[in-house]
């Protein structure tokens, strides 16, 4: 069982790394960063120009075992352009370079939209390596509709997700909702689906519980992230439907509307979230 399945982790405010990884690592942890996620896809960016790829891995390596000094879990992200990230690689080269970093790393983001097949070896090799997965899915033209993001969450946890991520580009407020209720109803549904998890003894509608106990069971939790400037406060009160992650710039944002990290710590804080 990995080390972070326990009551008080979550939810965990997430540092967003993009650039100058080792500083702003440790800046990071200085922020308040519970959790740090590495965004090879911006960090590998300059680096596959000027070296090899032989050069790339190594200092890959080096990189990951500097940002380990802070003592912090690491997620390994490789976003790719269509769900707004800068990676230009084929599946079969993304998958080569997840698996890479996988033995560096304590969770490996993995996108929803990726080949199924390749996508269930390297969540198999994740788990019996004692990592966890989060598969994530970004909406960025369209607002999906509660039945397709409730469908995402629970077919990603079918497939092995320890965390299943939406993040969608709301149009207006009432969209935020309907991305909190699909977070809500589909954790109902797993929990529903699981027959052990029923003790009796917690309220039953505490879906912040629910997700904590859940995570302490090993069973799939949500991350709910509506982008946008004007959706900010959505990162901070998301934990309140059931949302683990929360995720925050360490440097310059990696998406839009993220806050930085110590505003996302400090206003979990304030809602008694953490
Ligand atoms: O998927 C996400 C969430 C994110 O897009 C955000 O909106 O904060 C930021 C990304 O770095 C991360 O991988």
């Amino acid at each position: 069982m990995s080390e972070y399945r326990n009551l008080t982790f979550y939810p965990a405010a997430v540092g967003t790394i993009t650039e100058d990884a080792i500083h702003s690592a440790f800046f990071g942890r200085e922020l308040g960063a519970d959790i740090l996620e590495i965004r090879f896809d911006l960090i590998l960016d300059g680096l596959l120009s000027e070296l090899n790829e032989k050069a790339v891995r190594k200092e890959c390596v080096s990189l990951i075992r500097e940002i380990r000094k802070t003592g912090l879990p690491v997620i390994g992200t490789f976003r790719s352009k269509k769900e707004g990230g800068n990676m230009d690689l084929n599946s079969r080269d993304a998958f080569k370079w997840m698996r890479f970093v996988l033995p560096y790393v304590d969770f490996i983001d993995i996108e929803w939209s990726s080949p199924k097949g390749k996508m269930r070896k390297l969540i198999d090799s994740a788990h019996q390596n004692q990592k966890q997965v989060i598969i994530s899915s970004h909406y960025f033209d369209q607002m999906p509709s509660k039945k397709q993001m409730m469908k995402m969450i629970v077919s990603s946890q079918k497939a092995g997700a320890d965390i299943s991520k939406i993040a969608v580009m709301p149009k207006d407020d009432a969209d935020v909702l309907k991305l909190f209720e699909a977070g809500l109803l589909s954790q109902k549904k797993v929990l529903q689906n699981d027959g052990t998890q029923k003790t009796g003894d917690e309220p039953k509608s505490d879906v912040r519980l629910e997700a904590k106990l859940k995570t302490n069971a090993g069973l799939g939790c949500v991350c709910l992230i509506a982008m946008g400037g004007s959706y900010q406060y959505s990162r901070i009160i998301a934990p309140v439907f059931g949302s683990v992650l929360s995720y925050g710039y360490v440097t310059m944002p990696a998406a839009p509307g993220q806050l930085r990290v110590d505003e996302i710590k400090s206003g979990l804080k304030s809602l008694n979230l953490r």
